[in-house]
């Protein structure tokens, strides 16, 4: 892993441009993200550890929006069902380049690793096949608004008896004073990993146009339009939070 600390936003930038998963971003992708999403390493690691109880034999497993296969790692290392394969996709060319090499690192160091391919691609282009698990981790934020039903219809759609989608995202709040008080805590969040004020209020100009979080109120709406049964929150830190939607 790139040990190359995040310093994008250190500058002024006098316009900030908006935020792009760019090789800038992928050469500190893996600190940016510890550092400014609270519980990050706790999701991954036991995202892992909730696919291997819905993960049916024969079948894919997907990383929607896989960057540097974070996730993707977590469920080969996790999932032991027979002929399980892990189908990771994401659009920025730069993400999907790295990710290869670390999953060919970790190939190297395990053995008995589910088969991987990774695409690149766009997750709103994509023919699913039969899937067991989905995993969005902090993707479907990134998707413009008016298209997310659709996408979570089609997982649905995909989606075997048994299995699940695993859904993360950055969280906004109805209730002004909770949005207030959690947004506030975000920010001593990453004060406290070393950004400064500069960096947090550029990052936060370049997110603007290109990240728009929904309410967990939201997503149980529309995960419930999409088709889903259940949808059963089981982590929050923060604004952050993952969910598990059941066929
Ligand atoms: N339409 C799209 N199609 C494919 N990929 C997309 C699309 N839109 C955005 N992406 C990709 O979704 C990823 C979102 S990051 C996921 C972290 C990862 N899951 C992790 O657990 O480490 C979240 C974050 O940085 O906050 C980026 O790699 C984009 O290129
Ligand atoms: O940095 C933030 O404020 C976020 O909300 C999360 C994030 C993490 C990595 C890339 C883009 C957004």
């Amino acid at each position: 892993m790139s040990k190359e600390p995040d310093r994008l936003f250190a500058q002024p930038l006098g316009q900030v441009p908006d935020f792009a998963f760019n090789e800038d971003v992928v050469r500190v992708f893996p600190d940016m993200i510890k550092r400014s999403v609270p519980g990050y390493p706790t999701i991954v690691e036991n995202l892992g550890v909730l696919a291997a109880q819905f993960a049916q034999p024969h079948t894919a497993l997907y990383d929607l929006g896989s960057s540097l296969g974070a996730v993707t790692q977590a469920l080969r290392r996790h999932v032991r069902q027979d002929g399980c394969r892990v189908i990771a996709v994401d659009n920025s060319a730069a993400m999907v380049e790295r990710c290869r090499q670390y999953l060919t690192a970790q190939d190297s160091m395990f053995q008995e690793l589910l088969p991987v391919e990774v695409i690149e691609g766009d997750i709103l282009a994509l023919e699913f096949q039969p899937a067991s698990v989905v995993a969005m981790n902090f993707t479907l934020q990134f998707i413009a608004p008016e298209q997310r039903l659709a996408l979570l219809s089609r997982i649905r759609q995909a989606l075997l008896p048994g299995g699940a989608l695993i859904l993360s995202e950055k969280l906004r709040f109805n209730d002004p004073q909770e949005h207030a008080l959690l947004t506030d805590l975000h920010v001593a969040f990453k004060r406290a990993n070393g950004y400064s004020e500069l960096e947090i209020a550029q990052k936060r100009s370049a997110i603007e146009n290109v990240m728009k979080p929904d309410s967990l109120e939201e997503h149980r709406e529309r995960l419930l339009a999409a088709g889903f049964s259940k949808v059963v929150p089981w982590f929050q830190c923060l604004n952050f939070a993952s969910l598990i939607a059941l066929p």
